[in-house]
């Protein structure tokens, strides 16, 4: 293996935007437009907790900008530059970085962003991938989880669960489900809905955790609360059918993590206008209910009745 600062030229300068500087200076300089508001967000991965050690490190690369370019989807704002830290074990071969910065640039190539800095260390210990993404959004226009209202509607854009199912997928070493097996390495931002819908939208969040949990996210800085229809929950073919043979359980739809979509209100009013949007665009987007004064998310069955929700989500030290 190449030395820290060979290692920074050869695979990340390449990457870099004007306002890295090369990654030659200690600190990145940017100016930011009049009007422009910078949206900033930052995501940890660690080996072994969000990802398995022996992932294709083409599509690790993409997972960890995929779940910060979440982050900035849901907030409604445009990608630019982002900090990559990194800390490697020794495990860590000229190949592994070959791939990692490839998976990077295909990426920033689709959305148009680019690396501004970061920093390098070795571990004795699992490998950690923190990345640190700067977007733009107009002044005053990101979509905040505080901005819910009483008879708002609930929505989410695409489909619940699936990456919950992957990772069953993948730990039960079923065969077959290789779409629930991409949308578990594959994240999709949803960038382009998260701008285009903004305007209609009181309150966005994207699902890292699962449903409830983030929807609860929405809630509590909204100070309001739920109540959602289980039977209009958005699902896959795969996903039913995995539910189906008794390969999962349904709460996985609701509390199953990691699938990135949006959840978000809206006044029903700019319903229309909403899934006009993602037909536009070419993804679903699925009125689940109503947010409400109850201070908590309630999930209901078709005949009415709580559905007991046991966990809402992936929490960390549980
Ligand atoms: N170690 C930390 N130091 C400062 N802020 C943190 C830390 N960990 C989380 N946060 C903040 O807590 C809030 C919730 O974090 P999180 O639930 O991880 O959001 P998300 O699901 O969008 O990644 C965010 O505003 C985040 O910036
Ligand atoms: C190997 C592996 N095991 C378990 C999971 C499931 N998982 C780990 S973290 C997580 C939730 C999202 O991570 P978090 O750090 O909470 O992201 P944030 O909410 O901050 O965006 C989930 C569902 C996984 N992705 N990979
Ligand atoms: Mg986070």
């Amino acid at each position: 293996m190449t030395d820290e600062f060979n290692l920074i030229a050869r695979y990340f300068a390449p990457l870099a935007g004007p306002e890295g500087l090369g990654l030659k200076d200690d600190a990145a300089c940017y100016h930011p437009k009049a009007g422009i508001d910078l949206v900033i967000t930052k995501d940890v991965l660690v080996s072994g907790v969000h990802f398995f050690p022996d992932d294709d490190p083409f599509l690790l690369a993409q997972k960890a900008l995929g779940v910060n370019l979440s982050d900035i989807a849901a907030k409604g704002a445009v990608p630019q530059f982002y900090f990559l830290g990194l800390c490697l074990p020794d495990s860590v071969s000229e190949q592994w970085l070959h791939s990692f910065s490839s998976g990077l640039l295909e990426l920033q190539q689709e959305y148009e962003f680019t690396l501004a800095g970061g920093d390098t260390t070795s571990i004795k210990g699992p490998l950690v991938i923190s990345i640190t993404m700067i977007g733009h959004a107009n002044e005053g226009c990101m979509t905040k989880r505080s901005g819910a209202k009483a008879g708002d509607g609930v929505f989410v854009t695409g489909t619940l669960g699936d990456a919950a199912g992957g990772l069953k997928v993948i730990e039960n070493k079923l065969t077959g489900f290789d779409f629930l097996r991409e949308r578990y390495y594959l994240p999709q931002p949803r960038l382009k809905f998260g701008v285009a819908a903004a305007r209609y939208i009181t309150a966005m969040a994207d699902i890292s955790d699962g449903l409830i949990a983030d929807l609860g996210h929405i809630c509590s800085a909204s100070e309001k609360g739920a109540t959602i229809q289980q039977q209009l929950l958005p699902i896959s073919d795969s996903v039913s059918q995995m539910i189906t043979a008794g390969f999962a359980e349904p709460c996985m739809i609701w509390a199953g993590g990691d699938d990135y979509e949006l959840v978000f209100t809206a006044n029903l009013n700019d319903m229309a206008s909403i899934f006009a949007v993602a037909e536009e665009i070419g993804i679903s987007a699925t009125h689940i209910g109503m947010i409400d004064n109850t201070g908590e998310v309630r999930l209901v069955d078709p005949k009415g009745n709580l559905v007991h929700v046991k966990h809402k989500g992936f929490q960390h030290f549980r």
